[in-house]
C-alpha cells in the first residue's frame, strides 16, 4: 500500500507552478488516483500539486534565519521609501515584494536565477535583493503575507509611479482604482443578475465540461457544419428549420477534392518550415523552457496570394470551391479526425509535464476531444500553431475569394457585389492582421493552457474554413444590394471594432512580453503572487476582455452586408457570443484560480467582463 507523505491539515511549503517559488499552504486532501495533493494558499488560491513540488516547512528555516538576521523588513521597508526612487524603480519593487513573500527553494543560485528571469516577470535584480530581504521567519508570522503587503506598498506609494493603484489626473478621474464598497440593495442586485446569468451559462457549460458532453459536441459540431452547408444551397435558408434531407451519400466524397485539401496543408507546411522569418519565443511552460516558434505566417499568405493569382491567371478555375464545398468539408473533416487519432496516440506517451492541465480525465473521448498534450511537436514542427495559424486561417481567405469569383459567374458581373467585396476585405484584414502579429498568439489561451485534440484540430482545420465563409458562401446564391451609406457606416463599424481589438491585444502582448516596457508605463497594473501583474487600466480598464468586445463589434460588421433577411449569415454572430461568453468564463475561473485575491481585485476594479456596462 502506497503510504500519502502529506496529511490533511499539514502546513507545509507548495511550489508555485511553472516557478521555483515556494509559499507556505495548508493540504486539504490527497487524490490516490491522480496523486496529487490539493493545497491553500493564504490568498485562498486552491492547486492540486505533485508530491515533488511540496517540502516540509522545516527544510526551509536553516536557510531563511540566515537572511533574516542581515535584512530587517524595516531596513528594507526604509529603503523602499527613499525619495531618490525612481518611478521605474518603485514600480518594479512593488511586484518584487510580492515575489519577494515567495522563498525560492535551495537550488545553487544560478539556476535559481535562470528560473526566476524566465518565469516572474519581474526585473531580475529587485526580485533577488528584495527576495533576499525578506525572511521566512517574516514571512510566517504574517508580516508579508501573499497579498496584504502589496496592497500596503501600492496604497503608501499612491502617485510614485506606473504600478501604483491610484488614477492619475490625467485619467479624468482623481478617484483610486480599487473598489469602493457597495450599497447593499446594489450588490443584491448584481448577486441576482450573477445568479441568472450563472444558471444559463451553466447549462451550456455542462455540456462542455462533463466528460458525457464530448459525445455530444463530437457529434454535433461535424453535423452542425453539415448542417450550415446544406442550408447556404438552399433558396430560402433557415437556422431554425428542420434540416433538409441528406443528400445521397456518394455525394459527400470527391477524390480530387481530397487531394487538393492535402495538397494544400502540404504547401501550408512546407512554408511554415522555410527558415524566412522571425523565430519568436513562446510564454514559459511549467518547466521554465520556452519554446520557439517560426512566425512567418505573413510571408505564407503573401506567398499564397501570389500562387492562386497565377493559377487563376493560368486558368484555373476556383468557383471549383464553390460547386465542391461539401466534398472539401467533408474531406478536411477526414483529415481533422485522423490527425486527431494521432494526437491522441501520442500523448498516450507523452511525459506528465508535456501534458495540459484537465484534458486528462482518464476518459478516452473526453480527452480525445479536449486533447491532451500541451505542445505536441514533430522536431521543431508544431502541430497546434500550425494548424491555428496556417492553413484553415489562410484556406478561409481562399475560399472567400473563390466565393466571390462564383458570384460574379453566377450573375454574370463583371465586379463582385459591394456586400461582397466588404465581406472579403473585411476578413481578410482580419486574417492578414492575424498573421502580421502572428507572435501574438503565443500569448493566447489555445496556446498557452489548452491541449490539441479533436476541438481545435477540428476547430482550426474544418470549422473556420467552412463556417466562417458562410456570409460569402451566402451571398453567392442571395446577393444583396448595399447602398453607399450603408457601406459607409459598415466600414466604419468594422474600423471602430478593429481599432479595440488591434489595440487591446497589442497592449496585453507587449505587457506580457516585457512588464517593464517604457511604452507601457502609463499604465497601472496589480501585483499578482506568481509575479505576473494584471493591466488595470488603458484597454484592460475598461472591460476586462477588451480584445473581445472588438472582435464582437466586427463579427457584427461581417453580418450587416448580408442584410436580414435569412438568419444563416448572423450565424457567426450568434456562434461569436457563445463562444466568447464561454471563454470569458473559462479564462475568469482560470485567473481566478492563479491570481487569487489579486483577481478579485482586478474584477472589483473593473466592473464589466465584455461590454461596458452591459455585461
Ligand atoms: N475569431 C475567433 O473565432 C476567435 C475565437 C476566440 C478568440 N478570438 C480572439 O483571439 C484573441 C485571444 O483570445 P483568448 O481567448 O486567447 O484570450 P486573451 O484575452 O487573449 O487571453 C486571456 C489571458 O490574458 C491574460 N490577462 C487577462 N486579463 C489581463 C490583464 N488585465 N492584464 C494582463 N493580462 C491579462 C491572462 O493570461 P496570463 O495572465 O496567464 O498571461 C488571461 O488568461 C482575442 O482577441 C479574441 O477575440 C477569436
Ligand atoms: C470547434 C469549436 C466550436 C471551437 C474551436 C475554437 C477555434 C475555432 C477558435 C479558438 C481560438 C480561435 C482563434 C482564432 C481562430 C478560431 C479559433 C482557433 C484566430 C486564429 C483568428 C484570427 C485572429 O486574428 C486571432 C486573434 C489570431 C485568433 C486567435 C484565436
Amino acid at each position: 500500500m502506497p503510504t500519502v507523505k502529506y496529511q490533511k491539515g499539514d502546513t507545509v511549503m507548495g511550489r508555485w507552478p511553472g516557478s521555483s517559488l515556494y509559499y507556505q499552504v495548508k493540504v486539504l486532501g490527497f487524490d490516490s488516483k491522480s496523486q496529487l495533493y490539493t493545497v491553500i494558499y493564504k490568498d485562498g488560491t486552491e492547486l492540486e500539486l505533485k508530491e515533488q513540488d511540496i517540502k516540509s516547512v522545516t527544510g526551509f528555516q536553516t536557510r531563511s534565519r540566515s537572511r533574516s538576521r542581515s535584512r530587517s523588513p524595516a531596513r528594507r521597508r526604509s529603503r523602499s521609501r527613499s525619495p531618490a526612487r525612481t518611478t521605474r524603480r518603485s514600480s518594479s519593487r512593488t511586484a518584487a515584494a510580492v515575489a519577494a513573500t515567495a522563498i525560492t527553494e535551495s537550488t545553487p543560485s544560478s539556476r535559481r536565477d535562470t528560473r526566476l528571469k524566465d518565469t516572474v516577470e519581474v526585473r531580475l535584480s529587485p526580485v533577488v535583493s528584495a527576495y533576499a530581504a525578506l525572511s521566512l521567519s517574516d514571512y510566517r508570522q504574517g508580516k508579508a503575507s501573499l497579498f496584504s503587503e502589496a496592497k500596503v506598498e501600492a496604497e503608501s506609494e499612491k502617485n510614485q509611479g506606473p504600478y501604483n493603484l491610484r488614477r492619475r489626473k490625467a485619467d479624468g478621474d482623481a478617484k483610486p482604482a480599487e473598489a469602493k464598497p457597495d450599497q447593499p440593495e446594489k450588490k443584491a442586485k448584481e448577486a441576482e443578475k450573477l445568479n441568472l446569468t450563472k444558471l444559463i451559462l451553466l447549462i451550456f457549460l455542462l455540456f462542455l465540461v462533463l466528460p458525457t458532453g464530448a459525445y455530444f459536441w463530437l457529434l454535433f459540431l461535424p453535423a452542425w457544419v453539415l448542417f450550415v452547408i446544406l442550408q447556404g444551397n438552399l433558396t430560402d435558408p433557415s437556422l431554425i428549420n428542420a434540416p433538409p434531407p441528406l443528400p445521397p451519400l456518394d455525394t459527400f466524397w470527391d477524390a480530387q477534392a481530397l487531394c487538393f485539401v492535402i495538397l494544400w496543408i502540404l504547401f501550408q507546411a512546407l512554408l511554415y518550415i522555410l527558415p524566412v522569418g522571425k523565430l519568436s519565443e513562446g510564454m514559459p511552460l511549467r518547466s521554465g523552457v520556452r519554446l520557439k516558434y517560426r512566425t512567418n505566417g505573413f510571408f505564407a499568405i503573401m506567398v499564397s496570394a501570389i500562387v492562386v493569382a497565377v493559377a487563376v491567371h493560368q486558368g484555373a478555375d476556383l468557383t471549383y470551391i464553390h460547386s465542391h464545398f461539401l466534398q472539401l468539408a467533408t474531406a478536411t473533416f477526414i483529415i481533422s479526425v485522423l490527425l486527431s487519432i494521432y494526437l491522441y496516440v501520442r500523448s498516450r506517451y507523452a511525459a506528465s509535464e508535456e501534458l495540459a492541465l484537465g484534458g486528462n480525465s482518464g476518459n478516452v473521448v473526453y480527452d480525445f476531444f479536449k486533447g491532451r498534450e500541451l505542445n505536441p511537436r514533430i522536431k521543431n514542427f508544431d502541430l497546434k500553431f500550425f494548424c491555428e495559424m496556417r492553413p484553415g486561417l489562410i484556406g478561409w481567405c481562399l475560399i472567400n475569394f473563390a466565393m466571390a469569383l462564383a458570384e460574379m459567374k453566377k450573375h454574370n458581373l463583371d465586379a463582385p457585389s459591394y456586400a461582397m467585396i466588404l465581406v472579403n476585405l473585411f476578413q481578410l484584414l482580419y486574417v492578414v492582421d492575424g498573421l502580421w502579429n502572428e507572435e501574438a498568439i503565443l500569448t493566447t489561451m489555445d496556446l498557452m493552457h489548452d491541449g490539441f485534440g479533436f476541438m481545435l484540430a477540428f476547430g482550426d482545420l474544418v470549422w473556420v474554413p467552412f463556417t466562417y465563409t458562410l456570409q460569402a458562401y451566402y451571398l453567392v446564391l442571395h446577393p444583396n444590394a448595399l447602398s453607399l451609406p450603408a457601406v459607409i457606416a459598415i466600414v466604419t463599424l468594422k474600423l471602430i471594432g478593429f481599432y479595440i481589438f488591434r489595440k487591446s491585444n497589442s497592449e496585453k502582448n507587449a505587457f506580457r512580453r516585457n512588464p517593464s516596457n517604457p511604452k507601457l508605463s502609463h499604465l497601472k497594473t496589480i501585483p499578482t503572487a506568481t509575479g505576473k501583474s494584471l493591466l488595470v487600466s488603458g484597454w484592460w480598464g475598461v472591460v476586462r476582455h477588451p480584445n473581445y468586445l472588438g472582435d464582437l463589434i466586427m463579427a457584427l460588421a461581417w453580418s450587416l452586408p448580408c442584410g436580414f433577411s435569412h438568419l444563416l449569415p448572423w450565424y457567426y454572430m450568434i456562434y461569436f457570443i457563445i463562444l466568447l461568453v464561454h471563454r470569458d468564463s473559462r479564462d475568469m475561473s482560470e485567473c481566478r484560480r492563479k491570481y487569487g485575491s489579486a483577481w478579485d481585485e482586478y474584477c472589483r476594479t473593473v466592473r464589466y467582463r465584455i461590454i461596458p456596462r452591459v455585461y
